[in-house]
């Protein structure tokens, strides 16, 4: 292994082994800190972890136990991935999993950032732009669990670290990699070991990469990942082998937890051509709606590939939230989608795409994946999926903001043919 990579969350892990994969390194996803060596031809491995909003003492030390792993691998690089929207609260997981990692790996100074431009987020004089909008403007201020209410990034991240925070401004960020590299040095100088550093395009993204060569830590969106693969290139380490993924044929089924704007948007698109069953909280908190009953929904219905969806308008997840309280409603969804999911694979549903990183993240521990080989860009930050371990379904796991309106049904295509 070459680069090893920890992300806080299982979108985020395949949107960043995409651009990996897409880059020409042989590159799998691992579902949690694996307990066994990584394939001898595993160029980047990308440590799913489930650390986003969790307690900050366990975002750190479930990070560090992925770092380990990953250096026992021979990964000489670290790479932290977090969402392209920042997403963290004032008192983390960003800024203290970074801090740890610095210290853990000594490195002199780890660039910040979140720019993923084929997905809209630019970064200008620290400041997050999501699709030209201002990050507190462009609907994250309202996100359930990390509201971001803050669009300065420098500012947001120092409420969260120890250390003082850096900035490498576009004026700098435009002359290339050698002025990126000398400010760089000049932060570390200062004894700011966090440096935030701007981007609006994918060429500012390979400059920035081609800075970090020797950097021991690198952190940010899987735009960061951009310029990197071209480094082990360089150095003639890169195999050539790419990716092992291959289509499954057998039926399919997509199931949509997330409620942001643009999933039900998909939603809406997807259930007019295909049977959609909807399921409501109360109903799966009450036992009205069970998993068996779903199951039979849609294996009546299975060669349509039909949808199980609880998507629903933030006045209605605000309304379910007060009435069983957050953390209830969101267990019971999660578990709901994860039971499904395992009873459909059971069943020989052999693609499955998931709306959601949350969602995302119950319905692949259900199944106990182990592993991901990292198959073709279905759109901007996500890939098809072929997993190993007990189920080897095809999967895709989107996040909530991402994907073009038509997303499912190309998905599908994506993973196979009936
Ligand atoms: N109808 C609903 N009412 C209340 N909560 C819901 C409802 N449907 C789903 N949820 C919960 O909302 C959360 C959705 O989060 P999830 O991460 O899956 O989507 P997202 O936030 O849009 O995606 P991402 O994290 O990739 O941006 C889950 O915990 C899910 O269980
Ligand atoms: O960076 C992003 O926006 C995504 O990969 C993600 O992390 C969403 O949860």
């Amino acid at each position: 292994m070459l680069l090893g990579c920890i992300a806080d969350d299982f979108t985020g892990a395949s949107d960043l082994a995409n651009t990996l994969a897409k880059g020409g390194m042989a590159t799998m996803q691992f579902v949690g800190v694996p307990t066994e060596a990584a394939p001898a031809e595993c160029e980047a491995g990308v440590v799913a972890l489930k650390s986003r909003t969790i307690a900050v003492a366990d975002a750190i030390a479930q990070s560090l136990a992925a770092c380990e792993w990953l250096r026992a691998q021979g990964a000489r690089q670290i790479l932290f991935k977090y969402c392209s929207t920042f997403d963290s609260t004032k008192e983390g997981n960003i800024g203290p999993v970074a801090e740890a990692l610095i210290e853990r790996l000594g490195a002199d100074v780890a660039v910040v950032c979140p720019v993923f431009p084929a997905t809209g987020r630019t970064l200008f004089n620290g400041h997050l732009f999501v699709n030209g909008r201002l990050l507190n403007e462009s609907g994250m201020q309202n996100h359930p669990l990390t509201p971001m209410i803050d669009p300065d990034i420098r500012r947001w991240l120092a409420y969260q670290t120890k250390g003082e925070v850096g900035l490498v401004p576009y004026a700098t960020v435009r002359q290339g990699t050698a002025a990126i590299r000398a400010a760089l040095a000049a932060e570390a100088a200062a004894n700011r070991r966090l440096a935030v550093v701007d981007a609006v395009a994918d060429a500012d993204l390979n400059a920035i990469g081609a800075a970090m060569a020797e950097a021991k830590l690198v952190t940010g969106g899987s735009g960061i990942a951009l310029g990197l693969p071209a480094n082990f290139q360089a150095a003639g380490l890169l195999s050539g082998r790419g990716t092992s993924f291959s289509q499954a044929t057998g039926p399919a089924a997509v199931l949509s937890g997330s409620c942001s704007a643009q999933s039900r948007a998909q939603v809406v698109a997807y259930t007019a051509r295909h049977p959609g069953l909807l399921v409501l909280p109360d109903e799966v908190i009450s036992g009205a709606m069970t998993t068996g009953k779903a199951f039979d929904h849609v294996m009546g219905r299975i060669g349509l590939a039909p949808m199980v969806y609880s998507s629903a308008d933030p006045d209605e997840v605000k309304a379910a939230q007060d009435r069983h309280g957050k953390a209830e409603v969101a267990e019971a969804i999660e578990g709901f989608f994860g039971e499904l999911a395992v009873m459909l694979a059971d069943a020989g549903v052999a693609r499955l795409v998931v709306g959601g990183g949350e969602t995302s993240g119950a319905v692949v521990t259900a199944l106990e994946v182990e592993r991901f080989h990292i198959g073709p860009e279905i759109d901007p930050g996500v890939p098809a999926l072929a997993a190993e371990g007990p189920r080897p379904i095809r999967l895709a796991l989107k996040s909530g903001n991402f994907g073009a309106i038509d997303f499912y049904d190309k998905a599908l295509a994506a993973l196979g043919a009936p």
